[in-house]
Order: structure tokens, then C-alpha cells, then sequence
């Protein structure tokens, strides 16, 4: 509280508040570091499986063989959504965001769910599995749905990743890109108290279930300035066309003072710990297409957005070039964000929930004082 004013501190944005303790990840910005359970995100993404991170973001521990190979059982048994959800599907309009498709879905799938109303920490975690299991069959069935195609079937046998592609492209690629496509999903998979984290954590402090929280914090993942800007990169990216005329581009960028997709971080102001690996998978998948026109423009950019603005890029801008280069449509970029991101939220959901108390911050009033209702008669 201010002496002078008597109006207490406003902490807008939350920036640099503490809103509790978390045992999940840790975001380091003076190192440009994070780490999952105490492991290097980037150790995690050069040897394991999302699989394996999944577990261990829910477990609290990495699995062994027999661990690992009972929870892909068990989750790759859950693939198939019901036939309802397959007609709600139907239903939806054919221009719809992908986006808004899932959030749906995902809340549908709550209505459904059998143990919905259950929030037992037992309950929740099975839950926590299934929507894992869910959400790339939804996202892809909506996708084909909205272009007049037959949904597929997963195939259980498929690992996660080759699961996705085979549900959204109808094949499986070659290893190099399964390998790349599965380090986006580790590095996607948590990162402390982002946004839709948060929205997750608030929905639950209240006892509200699963499928709620993961519903609200796919609504918040689809800004442009958290999970949406994936998109958004991409369509800046073509929007500048190519490295020769990136430079230009810019400038024209900062005489606006527009924003650049990609760029910038809440919490890490030197460097996101995750680009450096995504960066690099990005550039296999441009060898592997033969098509540098994409990195190439993304480099020119981050070296003038370094040196004349002195601002890093973040996770949205390496991952947006490689989804297009992996062969994914623009809008399914943030969805894809989503199937990895459910890891993160539940971990927080079920956090949340074993030591919980209601999120309920207070508002500093400024609107008009008290005065008495008008008879109709002298409005
Ligand atoms: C996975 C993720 O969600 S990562 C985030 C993805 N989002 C984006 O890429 C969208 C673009 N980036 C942004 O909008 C912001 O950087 C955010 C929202 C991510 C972070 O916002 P904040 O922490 O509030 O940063 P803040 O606004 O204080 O930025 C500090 C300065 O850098 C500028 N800045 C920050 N990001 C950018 C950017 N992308 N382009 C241009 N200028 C920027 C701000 O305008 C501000 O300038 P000022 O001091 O002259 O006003
Ligand atoms: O931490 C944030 O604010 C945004 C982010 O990078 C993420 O959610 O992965």
C-alpha cells in the first residue's frame, strides 16, 4: 500500500509474482536453462521418447523398460474417441479454428468421460491418460473433417508420434522427422506457471475437474501471444517471403512498432532455453525437404531482432518453420502444441489439487462512486 496515494501495489501481467511453489519444472533465465524433475530439457529431448517424458512429468520419476512399455499400452489402448464425438465432429463448421475444434472436443470428452465427476487424484490421473491419448485422434478427425474426409483409425502399435502423422497425414515419415517431431513435443510439454498453465491451476482451485481445466487452458493457448504465435510465425514468415527480403521486412516492422511472432519471453530475457534444440531440428527437417528458404529467413530475422532490438526468440519461432517443413497445415501448429502441452497441464492440474486453496486475487476499484439508480423516467 502506498502512503502517499493509499492504492496498493498492482502486480499487472502477475509480473514477477510468486503465485506458489511447484515441483515440476524449473525455468532458469540467468543459465537459459529448464529442467524437468531435475533433468536438462535438452538431455531429456536428445534421449527420450515423449512417451518416457510424459511418464516422468506425471510419475516424478523416468520409467524403466517394463514401466515405459505398460503406459504406452495402456494409453495407446485408449486412442479411439467415441462414435458421438466422431458426429459432434461432424457438426462442427467446416471454417472453424482447429483450435476451437479441440477445446470442444476435449470438453465433450469430459461429458463423457466415466469417472467426469470423480476428482480423486486416482480419478484424475486416468483421466489425465486418456485425454493424452484423445486429443491427436480429436484434433485429427476434426482436421479431415473439415475437408470432407473419412477420419482413420489409430493404430495402436504406432509409437505417439508415428500415431499423430498417420492420424492427420495418413502416413507415417521417415525417422528423422519422427525424431524431430517428437523433440517438439518434449520441449512443448511444460514450462512452469505459462498462461494456460496458470488458467489450468485457477480452473482447478476451485474443484473443478480434468477435463474443465484442460478445456480453459486450451482456450488460453490459442492467443497470438502464447501458443498461437506458432501460427503466427509462420504466416510472418511467408508474409516476408524469403531472406532477401527480411531485412526490409523488419524495418518496416519497428517503424510501426508492430510486434514480431516469435520473439520475446515473460520469463527468459537472454535466450529461451528450448531453441537451440528445436532450432536444430528445424534445420534437419529443412535438409530432409530441401527447402532452406524458411531457416534462412528465420536467421536473417533473429540476427537484426538481436541487434537492434536486443530481443531472443522463443519456443513459437523455430517449431512454426518445422511443423510447415514436417508437412502439418498452419492452423494445426497450436493443436499440436496442445498434445503435447496436456503432459504439462494435468502435472499442474494434480499438483494443484493435493494442496490446493482457492485462487482468488483482489481488484483495486476505479470505477465511479456509489450513487442511487435512476427511475427509468430520467435515464
Ligand atoms: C510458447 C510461448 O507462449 S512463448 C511466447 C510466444 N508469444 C510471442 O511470440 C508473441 C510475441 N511476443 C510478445 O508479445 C511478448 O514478448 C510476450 C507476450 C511473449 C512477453 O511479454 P512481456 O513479458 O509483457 O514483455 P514486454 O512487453 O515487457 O517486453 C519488453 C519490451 O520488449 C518489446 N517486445 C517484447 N516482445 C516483442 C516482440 N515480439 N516484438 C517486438 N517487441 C517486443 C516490448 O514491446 C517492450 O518494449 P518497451 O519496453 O519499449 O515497451
Ligand atoms: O512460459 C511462458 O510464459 C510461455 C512459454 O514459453 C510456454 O508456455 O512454453
Amino acid at each position: 500500500m502506498s502512503e502517499s496515494t493509499g492504492k496498493p501495489t498492482i502486480y499487472k501481467g502477475l509480473v514477477g509474482v510468486y503465485a506458489d511453489v511447484s515441483a515440476i519444472s524449473k525455468v532458469m533465465p540467468e543459465t537459459n536453462s529448464l529442467t524437468y524433475r531435475g533433468y536438462a530439457v535438452q538431455d531429456l529431448a536428445e534421449n527420450c521418447s515423449f512417451e518416457e517424458v510424459a511418464y516422468l512429468l506425471w510419475e516424478g520419476e523416468l520409467p524403466n523398460a517394463a514401466q515405459l512399455a505398460a503406459f504406452k499400452a495402456e494409453t495407446a489402448a485408449e486412442r479411439e474417441i467415441s462414435p458421438a464425438l466422431h458426429r459432434v465432429i461432424r457438426e462442427f463448421p467446416k471454417d472453424g479454428h482447429p483450435m476451437d475444434a479441440i477445446r470442444t472436443a476435449v470438453s465433450f470428452m469430459g461429458m463423457e468421460d466415466p469417472e467426469t465427476a470423480d476428482v480423486s487424484d486416482a480419478a484424475q490421473r486416468r483421466k489425465a491418460k486418456r485425454l493424452f491419448a484423445k486429443i491427436p485422434t480429436a484434433i485429427a478427425a476434426a482436421y479431415r473433417a473439415s475437408k470432407g474426409l473419412e477420419p482413420l483409425r489409430p493404430d495402436p502399435s504406432h509409437s505417439f508420434a508415428e500415431n499423430v502423422f498417420h492420424l492427420i497425414q495418413g502416413k507415417v515419415p521417415q525417422p528423422e522427422v519422427l525424431k524431430a517431431f517428437d523433440v517438439s513435443m518434449i520441449l512443448y510439454a511444460e514450462h512452469t506457471f505459462n498462461a494456460s498453465t496458470y488458467t489450468a491451476r485457477l480452473v482447478t482451485s476451485s474443484g473443478a475437474e480434468m477435463h474443465g481445466a484442460i478445456t480453459a487452458g486450451i482456450a488460453s493457448l490459442k492467443g497470438p501471444l502464447h501458443g498461437g504465435a506458432n501460427e503466427a510465425v509462420m504466416h510472418m514468415l511467408k508474409e516476408v517471403g524469403g531472406p532477401e527480403q527480411a531485412e526490409e521486412w523488419l524495418s518496416t516492422r519497428f517503424d510501426h512498432k508492430a510486434l514480431v511472432m516469435g520473439f520475446g519471453h515473460r520469463v527468459y530475457k537472454s535466450g529461451d532455453s528450448r531453441v537451440p534444440t528445436m532450432t536444430k531440428y528445424a534445420e534437419k527437417m529443412a535438409e530432409v525437404v530441401g527447402d532452406r528458404r524458411w531457416m534462412e529467413t528465420s536467421r536473417v530475422l533473429a540476427a537484426k531482432m538481436l541487434r537492434e532490438k536486443n530481443i531472443h526468440p522463443n519456443l513459437d519461432f523455430p517449431a512454426g518453420p518445422a511443423y510447415y517443413l514436417m508437412g502439418f497445415e498452419i492452423p494445426l501448429f497450436t493443436p499440436l502444441f496442445v498434445a503435447a502441452r496436456i503432459t504439462g497441464w494435468a502435472s499442474h492440474v494434480l499438483e494443484q489439487a493435493a494442496d490446493n486453496r482457492l485462487i482468488r486475487p483482489l481488484s483495486w476499484y476505479t470505477g465511479l462512486e456509489q450513487r442511487p439508480v435512476p427511475p427509468m423516467s430520467a435515464r
